[in-house]
């Protein structure tokens, strides 16, 4: 089995990986790495869905609705992230977007000149602090140890101090999995009437089935017109759930429901 994920090496979404395969590959980007997936290319792929600071990773539920792709496996992450640079004199931090946002306070307080550049993943951000002294990159400390020539300048400098990422393990579609405590939808119910967010999410609320997550985005077909990703805590194999999709794939008749697989949860402490 091959997995693979957001490079390069050291990315949190490859420490993640690590959870599941020994054999990993790298994307410069979540909607590739889903595309490989999607194609066959690979049996599993890692992404991030949503952290506990800054909430969704979109471009990864953009692509959940674009591709036909198994979600097999939720893994969740605590997100420690340090500092990385040559020296104290960088006039640029580089790191992934969420990694940016993650840290926003302590890099207003503590380097409030330096400019910020939003890069593919943090391991790419510090790979170019690796490579020029002008700039710091944001990232798991342990990265400071491939290579040389970088400092760990601070640790722990994301806003909280719990900080948490979940990624999902996906799968080809043939591989979708009915057993497992957890289900994720993503709905279009192509309509829009009063009281439609409040009829979708009943049938769940009448079963005693507890929604932990509940997303919209947009369409992108216009403004105003939303698709739903929907996690659950019940599994697709019993019949509380059947029945309850049953009723929202009749309010969505106009649209789709799409069932990402069930799946269960793996902590990774490091
Ligand atoms: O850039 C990385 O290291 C990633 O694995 C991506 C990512 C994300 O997409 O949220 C994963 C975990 C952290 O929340 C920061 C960045």
């Amino acid at each position: 089995m091959t997995t693979v994920t957001l490079g390069p090496e050291g990315t949190y979404s490859h420490r993640a990986a690590q959870a599941i395969d020994d054999e990993i590959d790298f994307r410069q980007s979540v909607t590739s790495i889903v595309d490989a997936v999607a194609s066959g290319e690979y049996d599993r792929g890692i992404i991030a869905i949503e952290n506990s600071i800054e909430g969704s990773v979109t471009e990864s539920l953009d692509a959940l609705a674009e591709y036909d792709v198994a979600v097999v496996r939720e893994i969740v992450t605590p997100v420690n992230h340090a500092l990385l640079a040559q020296t104290e004199e960088f006039e640029t931090v580089a790191s992934h977007s969420q990694a940016l946002a993650q840290c926003r306070t302590f890099l207003e307080r503590e380097y409030p000149d330096a400019a910020l550049e939003a890069v593919a993943s943090t391991a790419q951000g510090v790979d170019f602090a690796r490579e020029d002294p002008t700039i710091a990159g944001i990232g798991h400390p342990r990265n400071a140890e491939r290579g040389d020539r970088l400092e760990v300048l601070a640790e722990d400098i994301q806003d909280q101090d719990s900080n948490a990422t979940r990624f999902f393990a996906i799968a080809p579609a043939e591989d979708r999995s009915s057993g497992g405590g957890k289900t994720s939808l993503v709905v279009y119910p192509n309509a829009n009437y009063p009281g439609l967010l409040l009829e979708l999410l009943e049938p769940f609320a009448e079963r005693d089935i507890n929604l932990t997550r509940v997303e919209s985005r947009p369409s992108g077909q216009r403004l105003g017109d939303y698709v739903f990703h929907v996690d659950f805590e019940a599994g697709l194999y019993e019949s509380r759930t059947v029945d309850a999709i049953e009723d929202v794939e009749e309010l969505a008749e106009n649209g789709w429901v799409r069932r990402l697989g069930s799946y269960d949860t793996e902590h990774v402490v490091d």
